[in-house]
């Protein structure tokens, strides 16, 4: 018997490889970071070819470093950043274009045509998601238009589309000798194209947005056996596809209506199970697709997505040069006792939930010649935290739940002095689990259903369990004066690229 569960997190920043065991705990990994790509200000791409490599590359590293053997391993998960697309030749294997990531802005101008010729009221009541250069619909009208290699691959049949999940199946499971062309509905009802209430490609998003439905993939099950890895993990059966934010509150074990979880990555993002019926949001949040298991109803979901969290950090590190690692940013920031009246508004891709303003930029306010180093790196740690809090804020509003404690998961949650202010900011405590992996391991979860290694939702929720809890300790009058300095930072972002048209 195969002992083992396999994950791809394909992430924004790095591909992961990990294997679980039957205790849900990680037996091996391997991470790597891929490029990424800024042609012109608001464009942000990666190469659909270096994230196949990197993916391989983990997947080599972890067998090799923990001799785990593909017969070991009884399914693979697979869980992807969202949103961003790739257009690829079937008969080449090679993609058509760089993949455009979901934090790209190119499809402003887009998203006004469209929200012109239709109405964004109608395209939010098919598909729960505002008119936003975040999807994928419009990046694929964008490549389509602009790239007459893909208008010929197209008419001569041998285009296909997709998200990364579908881009990776593809070529996992042979390519151009055979690739399955799939994708589940937590990727397909994030591209504007998806009738979130049927869970199918709808024809008139499809002919509003000029987009043949012979180039999209099938959506199927979020855990299911869909075939057979070929190559360097031959044999073993895929069994599952999750967008990674979903793939999050499946590893947290969100399984009930009104439990929520937030993930802090690149961008961080909150969402809350709101059972077999997708809720309208009157304040900013997706409605989106949560999971569905094979012969079972689907589950839907509110989100608070916000773009920029982590890259915020990296900002500072990479464009900035004020700290060398991700992880100096923590004692930088407690040089200073608070942000010195400093705040960084980083709407580097418009603002997300719950503002969807695609024409404020990003800014730092409150400058005097007090402020230092310490005071912005501080800043940037807030950021994340006040950007939750207005999400939760809207999730309290829309679902009428009031969440006794928010589960953590992401690459900042090792970040204690953002975990504690985020309880303060919150008034609500803040939880990590023992693993914070949990997008890996609910991609792992999900296909370990499909082959019967997990046996019920319930197995699975008995293996969660908490690492560390920060409790709120703030006086409500600092953090509501906190709150307001921020809620009148957010509005010096907004009205930037209409009155300077520059991107
Ligand atoms: N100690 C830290 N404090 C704050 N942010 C951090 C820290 N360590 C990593 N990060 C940030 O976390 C992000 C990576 O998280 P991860 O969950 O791996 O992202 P993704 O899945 O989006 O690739 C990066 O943006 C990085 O800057
Ligand atoms: O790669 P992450 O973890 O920042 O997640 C990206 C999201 O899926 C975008 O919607």
């Amino acid at each position: 018997m195969p002992k083992y569960i396999a994950a791809i997190d394909q992430g924004t920043s790095s591909t992961r490889f990990m294997l679980f065991d039957h205790d849900g705990q990680i037996i091996a990994v391997d991470q790597k970071e891929h490029q990424q790509h800024y042609p012109q200000s608001g464009w942000v791409e990666h190469d659909p070819m270096e994230i196949w490599i990197r993916t391989q590359e983990v997947i080599f590293n972890t067998l090799q470093k923990s001799g785990i053997h593909p017969s070991d391993i009884a399914a693979l998960g697979i869980t992807n950043q969202r949103e961003t697309t790739v257009i690829w030749d079937k008969t080449t294997g090679q993609p058509l274009h760089p993949a455009i990531v979901w934090q790209d802005t190119r499809t402003d101008a887009i998203c006004h045509d469209l929200a012109r010729e239709s109405g964004q009221d109608r395209l939010r009541e098919k598909t729960g998601l505002p008119l936003a250069t975040y999807f994928s619909g419009p990046k694929i009208k964008w490549m389509v238009e602009n790239n007459p290699r893909i208008r010929d691959a197209i008419k001569n049949g041998l285009a296909l589309a997709g998200t990364i999940d579908s881009w990776l199946i593809w070529n996992l499971t042979g390519g151009k000798n055979g690739g399955l062309h799939i994708t589940d509905g937590s990727n397909a009802s994030r591209t504007l194209l998806m009738d979130l209430q049927k869970r199918q490609w709808d024809k008139e998003l499809l002919d509003l947005l000029k987009i043949p439905e012979s180039i999209l993939p099938e959506i199927r099950p979020s855990s299911q056996v869909y075939g057979e890895a070929r190559g360097i993990l031959e044999g073993v059966p895929i069994a599952s596809i999750l967008g990674d934010q979903q793939a999050a509150l499946f590893g947290q074990t969100c399984y009930k209506p009104g439990e929520a979880k937030n993930t802090y990555g690149t961008g961080c993002f909150m969402l809350m199970n709101t059972g077999q019926q997708p809720i309208a949001s009157r304040n900013g949040l997706l409605s989106t697709f949560g999971y569905q298991l094979e012969n079972q109803p689907a589950v839907y979901c509110l989100e608070g997505s916000i773009a920029i969290s982590g890259a915020l950090v990296q900002w500072l590190r990479d464009n900035l040069g004020i700290i060398q690692k991700s992880s100096e940013i923590e004692p930088l920031a407690r040089s200073v006792e608070d942000n010195g009246g400093c705040y960084i508004v980083p709407a580097f891709s418009g603002l997300f939930a719950p503002y969807w303003r695609s024409d404020a930029r990003g800014v730092i306010v409150g400058l005097t010649r007090f402020v230092n180093r310490g005071h912005i790196a501080r800043a940037a740690l807030e950021a994340t935290a006040y950007q939750t809090r207005e999400v939760l804020d809207a999730m309290r509003s829309d679902s009428g739940i009031d969440l006794q404690n928010l589960k953590v998961d992401g690459g900042m949650v090792v970040n204690d002095l953002l975990m504690q202010f985020q309880a303060d900011i919150l008034d609500v405590p803040v939880i990590r689990p023992r693993v914070s992996e949990t997008t890996s391991l609910g991609a792992a979860y999900a296909a370990g259903l499909a082959v019967g290694f997990w046996k019920s939702l319930d197995e699975l929720r008995s293996k969660w369990t908490p690492d560390r809890t920060w409790s709120p300790s703030m006086p409500t009058d600092r953090r509501d004066q906190l709150f307001r300095g921020w809620k009148k930072a957010i509005t010096r972002s907004f009205d930037w690229t209409t009155d300077h048209n520059d991107g």
